[in-house]
């Protein structure tokens, strides 16, 4: 390359040379070219021109140079290919003797020659260039189509497996991902095979070329210079495949609602996202199809069987959603059972059982009483370690004939108070701690009351009865209570005649009496203990005593101490200081301090326990009377007394009983009365009637008595609880009321107590003042309990005359009524040769092909047996219907 100084001094002598062209040579010839790259960066680059000499051997042999002009020499002062052809052309055509004129046309057509195929060149290349990019773009089509195609072909593949399983979506999708994740690498692969180490830049590159070629064109010095500073032509790149689906994914790739969502394409593009976790829904939905699928039976939907808890009333809502069953089933089977419900009514437990076995489901009944369920804990808890336990005696007997003197010439035999010498205070119940090691349990109620109530809640706390009877008295109205209770509780009496230091006493005389009361004395041939004692003179404690252990023996006395406490509350108090306190008769188990108990409607937790001399224990075992602090409330003499394992259970029973009471109290208002007694007894469920006489006279209440105890038969018979003359008083109401008795007072009315006690139990009194009366209304009660009597009434005969075959009937006799009429329904017997042989219901009754309701003699008809059809032409058929008769005693 030489300076801009020497191209000026070595241009201009050439253009003086130039005859016919006196002017200066273009300046782009000789100045400068801009270059632009790829990137945007542009130079600028100075064209020189270079003066080349050119011999040739001239005419004379001498070698001599060419001159010829500047601009036919002008080349590139860079270019690496020298442009051969022109230099060829140029030998040849110059000659020495040319003109200039001639010369210079003749440089011209060498240079136009030359530009021509500088052009042609040019032209190639870019075709060249041209079809490079379009194989590029060819090829990159067809991978792309290649790899849509595959891709296509996969997710069809998955949609059919998905379509086809329809649960299996897991698998599929792990298929999925496991053939995306072929694909991609697949892709890379084949990325990296076809691109080698490439860089994308090949399109870029190639439309700037393309753009600089088609401007650049004309200037062939220019275009030259540009096209070898640009840079060379690079290997094409292979276009990198990007499927359309995932670009799009790309593009929304922050789009947060799609965020989590299972698609078939994402599931294709692979498993390089954040792990979905399955929903329960989703996985309950798998498993229930993979069922189906197991029992072949894709298309029927599996049934699932669920058990329904059944309480006393559902509502329909409820009931469907026990059962998962839409409510409109429901309301569907219901209306089959002809029940007409709306979702929100309630239903019945039958009904709803019938519904839950239409629609296959399994049914548990349940009733709130559930609650107390465990509370007494397991059974057979009480087989085990038992171990005798002392009985328990409440002394019973008319007023004044020493009860309480006779408990307390007991208790002063106590040998522990004694030696204790504590003072005894009234607790309602007492052990004695006898000399020979014995125990025995006093309940200390006054009055029948406490018995009666306790008898009313169900507990049975008394082993024994001592009946006592003044042997100076004899048996007294209060006495013959005492005994009806005591035989309807079916606790054994023991009689204890006292005050016999008396010099009037005539224990012989009760003994007598007490045989009206079918209580047979050991001293006439019975079973009735019978002991003489006198509380004052302290006399046959001791055979009392024995008495009572004897029977105690007989009775087989015995329980478990080794378990949670169960008792019975023999009386409750408020007191200021301690509040609530209940006497307790543990009957089971052995109750601590500090045992969750629940008594009655109340519930609580041991604070303290004290014997009856005041003392405070830790236990207390059967048999074993304690005073109980530490109740939340006061409790109902007689209500139970049982230890659970938890407060919170403790208060759950104890509020399901104190709403169980409140609904008792509602249903109360209408029981009672005979009417409602009479149906209970045409129910089957009794076959006693049990009557409490009461009679203004002695004969009257006898004659009475005697009355109904005539109508008794074998089916039914009266049982009279108690009678007596007087008043009825609140202790005939409270023995009607625990038992169900029906109180017949006979010319007599209750006191004011029995009569509000009465209204307040519902229990109805029958005031009568004929005896007739008393025997009918009985009669009828009685009669109520019979069972009615059935009986046949013949209706007609009828003489077949012919025998016929009729399809879906069978045989059917054509008959003529001889006698009387027969009825559709009625009961037939065939005889033949006067001797019966079937007897049966009659299936159709028929006149010309009509079904009638009777046919009367002289009459034609058809008629067909219920599962029978050996009929001959001359069989007689006899008519009859079953009557029922309401039995009378
Ligand atoms: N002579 C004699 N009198 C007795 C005997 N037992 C009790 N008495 C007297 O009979 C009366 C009534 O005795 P209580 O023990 O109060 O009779 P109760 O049956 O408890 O009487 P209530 O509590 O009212 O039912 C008292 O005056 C006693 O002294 C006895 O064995 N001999």
């Amino acid at each position: 390359m030489t300076s801009s100084k020497d191209t000026k001094s070595s241009s201009t002598p050439l253009t003086l040379k130039r005859p016919n062209t006196l002017e200066l040579k273009k300046t782009v010839e000789t100045g400068q070219v801009k270059q632009s790259f790829s990137h945007g960066r542009s130079k600028s680059v100075t064209v020189e021109v270079k003066r080349s000499r050119t011999f040739e051997r001239g005419a004379s042999g001498r070698m001599a140079e060419v001159r010829t002009p500047l601009g036919d020499q002008a080349g590139p002062a860079a270019t690496s290919k020298p442009t051969s052809k022109p230099a060829a052309i140029a030998p040849a055509s110059s000659h020495d003797d040319l003109t200039n004129a001639e010369r210079a046309k003749r440089m011209q057509v060498l240079e136009a020659a030359r530009e021509a195929e500088e052009r042609k060149r040019q032209e190639a290349e870019i075709e060249r260039e041209r079809r490079a990019e379009e194989e590029a773009r060819q090829a990159e089509e067809n991978a792309r189509l290649k790899l849509e195609e595959e891709a296509r072909a996969k997710r069809e593949a998955a949609e059919e497996r998905v379509s086809e399983t329809k649960g299996t979506l897991k698998k599929v999708e792990e298929e999925a991902v496991i053939a995306a994740r072929a694909a991609t690498e697949a892709r890379k692969k084949r990325e990296a095979a076809e691109n080698g180490d490439v860089e994308d830049t090949r399109p870029n590159k190639l439309k700037a070329r393309q753009r600089h070629a088609q401007t650049a064109v004309p200037s062939s010095v220019g275009e030259v210079i540009a096209n070898e500073l640009g840079g060379r032509v690079k290997q094409a790149n292979k276009p990198v495949f990007v499927p359309k689906d995932v670009t799009a994914k790309a593009k929304a790739g922050d789009d947060r609602r799609n965020k989590g969502k299972l698609t078939i394409t994402r599931a294709l593009e692979g498993g390089e996202g954040d792990v979905r976790q399955r929903s329960l829904a989703s996985i309950k939905r798998r498993r229930q199809k993979k069922l189906q699928q197991e029992r072949g039976n894709q298309n029927i939907p599996v049934k699932v069987v669920r058990e329904v808890t059944l309480p006393e009333t559902i509502t329909v809502q409820e009931l469907s959603n026990r059962m998962a069953e839409r409510a409109t089933e429901v309301i569907k089977q219901l209306m089959k059972l002809g029940v007409m419900a709306t979702i929100n009514q309630t239903i019945d437990a039958d009904t709803a059982e019938v519904v839950i076995q239409e629609l296959g489901h399994t049914i548990k009944r349940v009733t709130d009483a559930d609650v107390e369920m465990g509370m007494l804990g397991l059974e057979g808890n009480d087989e085990v370690n038992l171990i005798p336990r002392p009985p328990v005696v409440t002394i019973m007997g008319h007023v004044d004939h020493g009860k309480t003197s006779l408990l307390d010439a007991i208790r002063s035999t106590d040998v522990v108070r004694g030696e204790a010498g504590g003072i005894t205070q009234h607790i309602g119940a007492y052990q004695v701690n006898l000399a020979s090691g014995n125990k025995i349990t006093f309940l200390d109620t006054p009055g029948h009351a406490a018995f009666t109530e306790m008898r009313l809640r169900g507990a049975t706390v008394t082993d024994v009865v001592v009946l006592v009877v003044a042997a100076d008295d004899g048996i007294m109205e209060q006495t013959i209570e005492a005994i009806n209770h005591a035989k309807a509780s079916q606790v054994p009496i023991i009689v204890a005649i006292n005050k016999v230091d008396k010099p009037d006493s005539n224990p012989d005389r009760v003994k007598q009496e007490l045989l009206q009361h079918e209580l047979v004395v050991e001293d006439m041939g019975g079973d009735i203990l019978c002991i003489e004692v006198s509380a004052k003179a302290r006399t046959g404690l001791d055979k009392l005593e024995e008495a009572i252990l004897l029977q105690a023996e007989l009775l087989e006395l015995k329980a478990n101490p080794d378990r949670s406490a169960i008792g019975t509350v023999i009386e409750s108090k408020l007191d200021k200081g301690r509040g609530s306190i209940a006497t307790v008769l543990v009957q089971k188990g052995t109750l601590k301090v500090g045992d969750i108990f629940v008594t009655g409607n109340e519930s609580g937790r041991v604070r303290a326990l004290m014997n009856e001399r005041g003392q405070q224990v830790d236990s207390a075992g059967p048999s074993l009377p304690v005073e109980v602090l530490g109740l939340n409330g006061t409790p109902n003499a007689g209500d139970d007394f049982v230890v659970v394992e938890s407060e919170a259970k403790a208060r759950e029973i104890a509020a399901y009983r104190g709403h169980r009471d409140r609904e008792l109290a509602v249903a109360a208002a209408g029981r009672g009365s005979l009417e409602q007694m009479l149906a209970k007894l045409k129910e089957g469920t009794a076959e006693e009637l049990p009557v409490i006489v009461k009679a203004d006279v002695h004969g009257s209440m006898e004659a009475i008595s005697t009355s109904l105890q005539k109508m008794n038969t074998e089916e039914v018979k009266v049982t009279i609880l108690h009678s007596g003359v007087g008043a009825i008083n609140e202790s005939d109401i409270t023995l009607a009321q625990s038992t169900g008795a029906m109180v017949v007072a006979f010319n007599v009315r209750a006191n004011p107590q029995a009569r509000e006690l009465a209204r307040r139990e519902n229990i109805d009194i029958r005031y009568y003042s004929i005896i007739y009366n008393v025997v009918d209304d009985v009669k009828s009660a009685m009669s109520g309990l019979l069972e009615p009597e059935q009986r046949e009434k013949f209706t007609g005969y009828a003489q077949i005359r012919e025998v016929f075959n009729v399809t879906k009937v069978g045989k059917v006799a054509g008959c003529m009524i001889t006698e009387g009429t027969v009825q559709r329904g009625s009961k037939v017997r065939l005889l033949r040769d006067n001797v019966v042989i079937h007897d049966g219901a009659l299936k159709t009754l028929r006149r010309f092909k009509d079904e009638v309701k009777e046919v009367k003699e002289g009459y034609e008809c058809g008629m067909a047996f219920e599962n029978y059809s050996d009929i001959q032409v001359g069989d007689q058929i006899e008519c009859y219907i079953i009557e029922e008769i309401a039995r009378e005693l």
